[in-house]
């Protein structure tokens, strides 16, 4: 037997709940090999996150060589990437090891509000990681900060999606799940858009679920489905992943993965 070997660059969360620990759980629930570069260390639970150490440039960079030296990585992602450095390491990695496919979830803030990347990283982000990714997933206020546009409605999503597919991402992900009403996701892509529906889950509080839904495309176009079924078959996954959602802790319900 073999199994498709994916990657994710990303940071530890103690309370197991999102970060790497939601990356691994995903990617063995969906069948592929998982493996990890971490980037930073959090003491996290489902209410906050306590402390933050960033793990330093040339050891995220010798996790992916390790990983990619050895195995052939058919699809990455990346999570909290916590500093300049490290976004800058793994724009290189993306050049050196020319990964099939590159799924970039711009984790900036926990559910919480905690700050998981600095300013000075979102800039390099947007410079260096935004031109390589086959896809970005940024949530409402994601987006806000990566384009500068303050979103109240569709009009200004897609005007948010066509400067992210200007400034050379594959596509575009805007996940609607800070909004009201259905749980709706637009995908940008090069043929045009498409809206992802899914019935509003009335659970309250979440941790997890941007880290599981990129986890979960990663590991189906690491899997070989063309880009736009991996979207939806994620989105279904998430969608069952929040339904059987249960609590752990006392804050945000956790996944089931
Ligand atoms: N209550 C809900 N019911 C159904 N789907 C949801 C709900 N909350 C989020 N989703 C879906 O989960 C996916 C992740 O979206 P979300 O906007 O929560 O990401 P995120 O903000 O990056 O996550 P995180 O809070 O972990 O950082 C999207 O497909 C979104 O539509
Ligand atoms: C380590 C880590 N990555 C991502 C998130 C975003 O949910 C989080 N809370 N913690």
């Amino acid at each position: 037997m073999s199994k498709e070997v994916v990657l994710t660059v990303a940071g530890s969360d103690s309370g197991g709940g999102a970060g790497i620990q939601a990356d691994l759980k995903t990617f063995q629930s969906l069948g592929v090999f998982g493996t990890s570069a971490i980037t930073a260390v959090t003491a996290q639970n489902t209410s906050r996150v306590m402390d933050v150490k960033s793990l330093e440039g040339d050891f995220v960079s010798s996790q992916i060589d390790a990983v990619a030296n050895d195995m052939n990585i058919t699809a990455l992602k990346t999570g909290m990437l916590a500093n300049e450095e490290n976004v800058h390491i793994v724009s290189k990695k993306i050049t050196q090891y020319n990964f099939s496919w590159c799924v970039i979830d711009p984790v900036l803030v926990a559910t919480s509000g905690d700050v998981l990347l600095t300013q000075r990283a979102l800039e390099t982000v947007k410079e260096q990681l935004v031109p390589k990714c086959d896809i970005i997933t940024p949530n409402l206020p994601e987006t806000e900060i990566l384009t500068g546009i303050k979103i109240n409605g569709y009009n200004d999503i897609e005007k948010a999606a066509m400067m992210l597919r200007g400034q050379g991402a594959g596509s575009v992900l805007i996940k609607g799940g800070h909004g009201k009403g259905e749980a709706v996701d637009y995908l940008f892509y090069d043929q045009g858009m498409i809206k992802l529906t899914a019935t509003r889950i009335g659970v309250g509080s979440l941790h997890g679920t941007g880290c599981t839904l990129s986890a979960a495309i990663c590991a189906y176009l690491g899997q070989g489905y063309e880009l736009i079924s991996s979207v939806d078959k994620a989105k279904k996954y998430i969608t069952k992943a929040i339904k059987n959602s249960f609590v752990v802790g006392e804050g945000s319900r956790v996944l089931s993965h």
